[in-house]
């Protein structure tokens, strides 16, 4: 009996396995009546398989249930299971960022944690520590800002001497987040791909914290992917050659392909005209020596400071200019790409004046304008990412761009990137009108005339006289038929100016010969159209047509909504 009842059981399973089986025997049976022989040929063998597949579940079941076997199989997927959270877990250690575990994690939380266990102030009690620290981290902010993401990303501006480039990558290198080479590509990498999977690399729909924080801290799953990315947008050697580089960037076209379609271009976002030899050989070698460069702006150039300009204790040279001031820094640069990107966050106040087609957001709060260093107008940045500034406007909170200017000004900085203010006007009233289009396209706007029935006037005259309809109120206006017997005792003009005009062309006392009616009378009207009256007027209608159409379209160019007072029978 048990064993009758295992195998009912795994029957039953199998059964619930093929969920077609039942539908097939019938389809089966019902074409063998209907479509002939050759088909129900095929609908039988396909019958005879799942008969050999249930035997075969039926048999393996009768053997697995035996203890023994029962048994082994148990620990089998035991085994499984540990081989499967083991490779997980090596794979997540694998994954780590142990340097920027490091430096974004562990080098804050240890300060941190001293100033709490010792008694320390959050803020330095040194006057002159605490001028040091604001000052350095100004410098050290504008040299990430305008050096690493202005200038070596984006190519905002062009450089007139070397020694600045060296400036940029010296005491970028004091925010903790990695080598130019490697910050720049994927920062491109991110305004190339926003919101695509896998290859935004701080791409918000993952979460906050993954935006903010977990992209540092692991390596990304698609490794070649990017490997690929940073050395096709700063190839490191010249010894490149011309194939090896095509091969490179097929591989990497290639590998953009397999992911997915993408509406973006491939083609490189920023001009790479300024990678010059010298640029080329700087990253590498700020990329060699970057964790000198670290040790040295973090920790050396503060406590040398702090100690001999401020006269205060080294301890706080380490901590206050040193690592709190690289963790104010690097919350202020993640928070850009983690809190404005953030959609519906009502305490940044997101607004997307440019494009909603990506999570980038104008965040208009002051606090996140000064905690991001003024680089929050996210959105005005995705669409002009080579423009020096984060908004057109001169006096909106943003010192990089302050910084930049006053370079240009004193001959240090060239060819500064500025996007025309006609084009941000032109991008800001599009997006204000794919806004009122997809409102629009969500309202009833009454059926498109291009939609409505062709009525004659003979067919016409016949509804009217219909007794099905005696109760009914049909008005033309401008050619169109309308219905308007849901609204009649609403009318404010009363019924029986209405009744006057059924089955009647009230076009010219409806527009001003008996009352001029408003906008929204006009607007009503439409929502009760059920015809067009055939009588030689098409030119008008369709002058209408084209006219309707323009304005109320959303982005896919279709027409939504019905009429509201739309009869059954008017349908
Ligand atoms: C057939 C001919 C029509 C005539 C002679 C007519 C006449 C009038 C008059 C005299 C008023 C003013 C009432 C007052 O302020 O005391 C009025 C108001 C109004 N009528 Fe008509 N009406 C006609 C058709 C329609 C139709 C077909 C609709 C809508 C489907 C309509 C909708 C309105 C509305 C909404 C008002 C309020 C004022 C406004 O929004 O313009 N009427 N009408």
């Amino acid at each position: 009996m048990p064993m009758n009842g295992t195998a009912n059981t795994i029957k039953n399973e199998a059964d619930e396995r093929m969920p077609n089986h039942g539908q097939d025997k019938g389809q089966s049976q019902s074409q063998d009546q209907g479509q002939g022989k050759g088909q129900s040929q095929g609908q039988s063998q396909g019958q005879k398989t799942m008969k050999i597949q249930r035997r075969k579940v039926a048999s393996s079941s009768h053997q697995s249930s035996s203890p023994h076997n029962l048994l082994n199989q148990a620990q089998k997927l035991k085994k499984t299971r540990i081989h499967e959270i083991k490779k997980k877990r090596r794979d997540f250690v694998r994954r780590i960022n142990y340097v920027h575990l490091l430096t974004v994690v562990i080098l804050p939380f240890l300060a941190l944690s001293y100033i709490l266990y010792s008694g320390e102030s959050i803020l330095p009690a040194n006057q002159k520590t605490m001028y040091f620290t604001i000052i350095y981290y100004n410098i050290t902010m504008l040299a990430f800002t305008s050096g690493y993401h202005k200038y070596f990303a984006h190519n905002s501006f062009k450089v007139k001497f070397g020694a600045l480039k060296y400036f940029f990558a010296v005491f970028g290198s004091s925010c903790g987040l990695g080598s130019i080479r490697w910050w720049a590509s994927l920062h491109r990498a991110h305004h190339r791909f926003t919101e695509d999977t896998e290859r935004d690399p701080y791409l918000i729909k993952r979460g906050f914290i993954f935006s903010h924080y977990g992209w540092l801290l692991k390596k990304p799953k698609v490794t070649t992917f990017y490997d690929n990315f940073i050395s096709q947008e700063f190839p490191l050697s010249d010894q490149r050659t011309d194939e090896e580089l095509k091969h490179l960037e097929y591989t990497l076209q290639n590998e953009v392909a397999e992911m997915g379609n993408n509406d973006h271009d491939t083609s490189d976002e920023v001009s790479r005209e300024d990678y010059d030899e010298s640029t080329q050989s700087l990253l590498a070698w700020q990329q060699r020596t970057y964790p000198i460069w670290f040790l040295t702006t973090t920790l050396l150039i503060p406590i040398i400071i702090t100690k001999f300009l401020c006269h205060d204790s080294m301890v706080h040279g380490l901590l206050y200019p040193g690592i709190l001031r690289m963790f104010l820094c690097q919350q202020s640069l993640l928070s850009t790409e983690s809190i404005c990107h953030l959609k519906r966050i009502q305490v940044t106040i997101p607004t997307q004046p440019f494009n909603d087609k990506n999570s980038s957001q104008n965040c208009l709060n002051p606090l996140v304008a000064l905690l991001t260093y003024g680089q929050s107008q996210q959105n005005f940045h995705h669409e002009f990412p080579h423009d020096y500034r984060c908004d057109n406007g001169f006096f909106t909170y943003d010192p990089t761009k302050w910084f930049i200017w006053t370079m240009e000004k004193l001959g240090i900085v060239h060819e500064l990137c500025r996007t025309p203010d006609n084009l941000v006007v032109h991008l800001n009233l599009q997006q204000q009108q794919r806004v009122i289009n997809r409102t629009k396209s969500q309202l009833n706007w009454g059926t498109p005339i291009s939609k409505l029935p062709l009525i004659s006037p003979k067919d016409f005259k016949n509804i009217i006289a219909s007794s099905s309809n005696k109760d009914r109120i049909y008005i033309v206006i401008q050619s169109i038929i309308h219905d308007i017997t849901p609204f009649m005792d609403q009318h404010p003009g009363g019924v029986p100016l209405l009744k006057a005009s059924h089955g009647k062309d009230a076009t010219k006392a409806f527009y001003g010969g008996v009352y001029g009616h408003s906008t929204a009378a006009i607007n009503l009207l439409a929502t009760m159209r059920i015809g067009i009256l055939n009588n030689g007027n098409d030119e008008e209608v369709w002058k209408r047509v084209v006219k309707e159409e323009g304005e109320v379209e959303d982005e896919s160019g279709s027409r939504t909504g019905q009429a509201q007072y739309r009869t059954a029978e008017a349908a």
